[in-house]
This record gives structure tokens, sequence and C-alpha cells, in this order.
């Protein structure tokens, strides 16, 4: 009997694969730099009884539509606003996503990205790198401090936890907004419920890690930046289209915010060209949240155990309800 075919949207060195080849076919798109071309892509599933895709592969009925063996995509993502989740039901096909794995990694790097932001890392570290490190004086590079300060969670899930139990070492005022109260993490976190207006209004740090859904699209849109300390730090690593990136832009350039730590933008890649990049109270990284070995490595085998799971019948690991 032949094996189930699988194709891979992204080049993963065959060691994370070994034990996965005796029972699928693997194929996969062998260029590193480059993102598999749409054609491709089309042509590969229309045989396939698997996917493996990454968040900025678009997953939708025109897909769908040409792959009839498909029974599961397996997102090497937690966030799977790239997945048309009803075109998969209709089609019947399972979508799975890389939950919990990732968690501690993430908030890390947002955590990372807030001290950066504030401590103004990345300005003084190019300060250095282009020779124009002179002398030292009093307020060079001063930035702000995070203990003691209150920080803002938006999206208090199992990232935004994270986030707060490192703010915890940090001596900080831990308050969260979600759609929901989670009184467990209230008392596990010495944190505060608050709504949307008053987080934006009395937080000196602001952190999003909501998932780009209609209600989060532009949610940090003009009126939530002016809304917002002048004094404040924000941090995005949730998805770029959470924030009206035009609004963030005129907020960093006239002062209405201090500064801002971003890991993910609207459209993605960002060049060098882009608004956000040319300013200095912008950090700006290319989506790396997740981005350590071990968890990479952790997300490629759960990726690739929730398609073994699927095409041999069983239920998926971590199927996107
Ligand atoms: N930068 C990166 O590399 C990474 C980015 N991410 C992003 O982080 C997101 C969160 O991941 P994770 O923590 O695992 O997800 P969770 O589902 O655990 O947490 C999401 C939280 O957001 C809250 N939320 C959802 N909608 C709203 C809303 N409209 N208003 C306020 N709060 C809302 C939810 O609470 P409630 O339902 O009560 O509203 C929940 O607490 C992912 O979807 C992804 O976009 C994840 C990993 C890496
Ligand atoms: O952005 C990354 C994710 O896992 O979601």
């Amino acid at each position: 009997m032949s094996k189930p075919k699988v194709y891979i949207t992204r080049k993963i060195d065959a060691t994370y694969l070994k034990a996965y080849q005796d029972q699928l076919e693997i194929r996969m798109w062998e260029k590193e730099e480059e993102a598999v071309p749409k054609e491709t892509l089309y042509q590969e599933v229309a045989d396939a009884d698997a996917l493996f895709a990454v968040l900025s592969d678009t997953i939708d009925e025109d897909l769908l539509s040409q792959a009839p063996h498909l029974k599961v995509v397996a997102n090497m993502a937690v966030g799977y606003d790239n997945i048309d989740l009803a075109a998969c039901k209709a089609h019947d096909v399972v979508a799975t996503n890389t939950p919990d794995v990732l968690s501690e990694t993430t908030a890390d790097l947002g955590f990372l990205l807030m001290m950066a932001a504030a401590r103004r890392l990345t300005e003084a570290n190019d300060w250095v790198k282009q020779d124009q490190w002179q002398s030292w004086a009093p307020f060079y590079f001063a930035g702000t401090d995070i203990q003691g300060k209150t920080l803002g969670i938006v999206g208090m899930g199992r990232i935004g936890e994270g986030i707060a139990k490192r703010a915890a070492g940090f001596d900080m005022n831990i308050q969260y907004h979600n759609r929901s109260r989670k009184k467990d993490a209230e008392e596990r976190l010495h944190a505060t419920y608050v709504d949307f207006d008053e987080l934006l209004q009395t937080s000196d740090f602001i952190v999003t890690v909501v998932p780009h859904t209609a209600e989060t699209d532009k949610m940090f849109n003009q009126t939530a930046f002016e809304k917002m300390k002048s004094s404040a730090v924000f941090v995005n690593i949730s998805r770029g289209k959470v924030v009206d990136e035009e609004a963030l832009v005129h907020a960093l350039q006239t002062g209405e915010i201090r500064s801002a730590g971003l890991d993910v933008f609207e459209e993605e890649p960002i060049g060098a060209d882009h608004p956000l990049v040319g300013l200095k109270n912008a950090v700006c990284l290319p989506h790396i949240g997740s981005a350590s070995v071990e968890t990479r490595t952790k997300m490629i085998h759960l990726c690739m155990d929730n398609i073994e799971a699927v095409v041999s019948g069983k239920e998926a690991i971590t199927p996107i309800s």
C-alpha cells in the first residue's frame, strides 16, 4: 500500500523528519530564503493527504478545492488567522496548530522586547556599531525603568500568563484585559482585571498578545494611542493587523507614546523602507516570537505528530476548535 503523502511548505532539515519517513511520503519546498510559489503549492496539494503549513500560507477555499485527498493541515504556529476554518470543515479537513509548546519562548521575547524598548537597547547597540561612541554622559541613552511600574496585558491567555509570570519577578503591578475574566489567573499572578480603556489609560507598559480576529482587527488605533500615557511603551507580539500602523507611526513621531517593541507587522516581511523601521523609538523584529531551536523543534514534531495521527485515522493531538 502506498504511504500517505505530506507536503511541507518550507525547507526543514531531514534529521527532523527521519522518524516519520517509514510511515509517510514526505515532499517539501526546498528553497530556504523563498516562500513556496502559489502555483507550486497548488500542484503539490493536488495529490497530498496532508499539508504542513506555516503562518504566512493562506489556507482557503481556493486552495482546498484543489486538494481532493487532503485530510489535515498542520499549521506550524499557534495563531491560525491564515486558515479559513469554515472551508476546512466544508472539505472535511482537520486543521491543527501548535499551542503550549511555544508559550514560554514567546513570553520571553515579549518581555525582552518590552525591556529593549524601555532601555533603548537597539538604538544604543546601533550607536556603538556605527562607531559613534565618543564619551560618557549622564543621560546618554537613558531609558525608563520597568521595576515597580504597571504592566497592562491585552490577551491574558497562555502567552499572556507567561509574560505576567516574568513581570512578577520585576515587581511590576499587573493588570490585564480579555473578553472574559480569569479569576484563577488573577489569584495565581496577582493580576487585576480592567476594561480596555482603563488599561490603556493607566498602564506604563502595554503588551498585546491577542489573536487576530474580526474583533481585534486594528484594536490599537488612533483613539487607543491617544488614551495611553505619553510615557507608555507599547509591545506587539500578537499579529500586525491588531494595530493601525499609521496611527502607531504618528503616536511614536509625536511623542503620544514613548516607544514600541514590535515582532509583527500588518504585511510581512517588511523592508528597511517601512516607516516604523526608520523610527529610533521602535524596536522591530522579523516575527521571531517562538524562534528558539528547542521550541521550533517541538513545533515541527507536533505538526508531524498531528499529521501522522490524522492520516492513520486517529484524533489530532491539537486540533483547532
Ligand atoms: N510573535 C510571535 O511569534 C507569536 C505570536 N503569537 C500570537 O499570540 C496569540 C495568542 O496566543 P496564545 O496565548 O497561545 O493564545 P490564547 O488563546 O491562549 O490567548 C489569547 C487571549 O486573548 C484573549 N482575547 C481573544 N480575543 C480578545 C478580544 N477581542 N479582546 C480581548 N482579549 C481577547 C483571550 O481571552 P478571551 O477569550 O476571554 O477574550 C485569551 O486570553 C496567537 O493567536 C498569535 O497571534 C503566538 C505565538 C508566537
Ligand atoms: O506567530 C506565531 C504563532 O505561533 O502564532
